[in-house]
């Protein structure tokens, strides 16, 4: 994995990473992370969680000093420059999300009393409708608030393309909207290889249809075996090295998009402040019709997550 430590533009004076849930997902990003940061927030709903992550990783031989790895220092929040949130379960298919929408609840009071200023970057699913949530329990600016949301999509797509042309997956460009492992719209429109649009690739059929399914059946078989940590490590360091390094990176990612009026996946510019400008692509009218489905499908999902927080005392 490609690291942001060594890269110096925009950089900051001392990095202050959070993570908030401390599962497969946190602890592991912890781990890779530890060494390109300066001071690691350790934060858990548990806080024997917490601590013993802490601890585990104070006991792993890094560079980091173990007395920059806290558990549970909210206060600390007020420096850092990233909270990435990793909530469980791990569960893809109908999750019981009772516990996030309490977790986060709960995190609430600390988030707001520590005045943190930095950006969230939430990997917590369903992706959009959960950092929907976060930003509007935190009360924090929308732009500062984002998610993971179809980058990985994006990724799998791009896979998929190159492996049907037989290319380096790098040659190929675009983005997939919408909502992430739902209603995903890969945008046709903005796909490119080596530059040229598919209308214009010379020689030879090229099936979007099946290269579709095959991205699909990519993320298909990741859920099947319970996996998705590994494509979503480097979805963080992807977003964390954009905030750190305030590289401006244009990522699809869960955002709140005005014209939808509500959290869905767009490309944006993410540099240290969080989001930037939109990346406002001539899509086709269906490519749009489709994000505005998806967008409809995480405002419902946002309103289960609102109608579970009132079920709870
Ligand atoms: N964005 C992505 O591409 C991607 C990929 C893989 C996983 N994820 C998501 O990251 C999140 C964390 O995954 P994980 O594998 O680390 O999960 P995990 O079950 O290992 O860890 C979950 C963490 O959530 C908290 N939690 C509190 N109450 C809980 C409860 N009752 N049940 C479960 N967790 C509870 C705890 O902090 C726990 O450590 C999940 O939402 C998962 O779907 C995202």
């Amino acid at each position: 994995m490609r690291g942001w430590f060594f890269f110096g533009k925009g950089r900051v004076n001392v990095r202050t990473l959070a993570i908030y849930g401390l599962g497969v997902v946190g602890a592991q990003l912890a781990l890779t992370l530890a060494n390109q940061v300066d001071e690691l927030l350790l934060l858990d709903p548990d806080e024997q969680r917490a601590v013993a992550v802490a601890n585990d990783l104070q006991s792993a031989g890094l560079a980091l000093p173990a007395k920059q790895i806290k558990a549970q220092a909210w206060a600390d929040l007020k420096r850092a420059q990233a909270l990435v949130v990793a909530l469980g379960p791990a569960e893809v298919v109908q999750p019981d999300l009772s516990a996030v929408v309490a977790a986060v609840r709960v995190a609430a009071p600390q988030v707001q009393a520590a005045d943190f200023t930095g950006v969230v970057v939430n990997l917590t699913q369903p992706n959009e409708a959960t950092t929907a949530w976060l930003q509007a329990t935190w009360q924090l600016p929308p732009q500062r608030v984002l998610g993971s949301g179809t980058l990985v999509d994006t990724q799998q797509l791009h896979q998929a393309v190159a492996a049907a042309l037989h290319l380096a997956p790098a040659s190929v460009t675009g983005y997939v909207y919408g909502q992430h492992a739902g209603q995903i719209v890969p945008a046709w429109s903005t796909v490119q290889v080596d530059g040229r649009l598919l209308s214009a690739l010379p020689g030879g059929h090229f099936d979007q249809q099946q290269v579709q399914t095959n991205a699909r059946l990519m993320a298909y078989y990741v859920i099947r075996g319970q996996a998705g940590q590994l494509a979503a490590q480097t979805a963080a360091n992807r977003l964390l090295g954009a905030i750190f390094q305030d590289q401006q990176l244009v990522v699809p990612a869960a955002v709140f998009h005005p014209q939808y009026g509500g959290y869905v996946s767009f490309p944006v510019r993410v540099g240290r402040q969080g989001v930037g400008t939109y990346l406002l692509l001539d899509l086709y009218p269906v490519e749009q019709a489709q994000i505005q489905v998806a967008a409809e499908t995480i405002a419902t999902q946002v309103a289960e997550l609102q109608q579970l927080n009132g079920a709870q005392p």
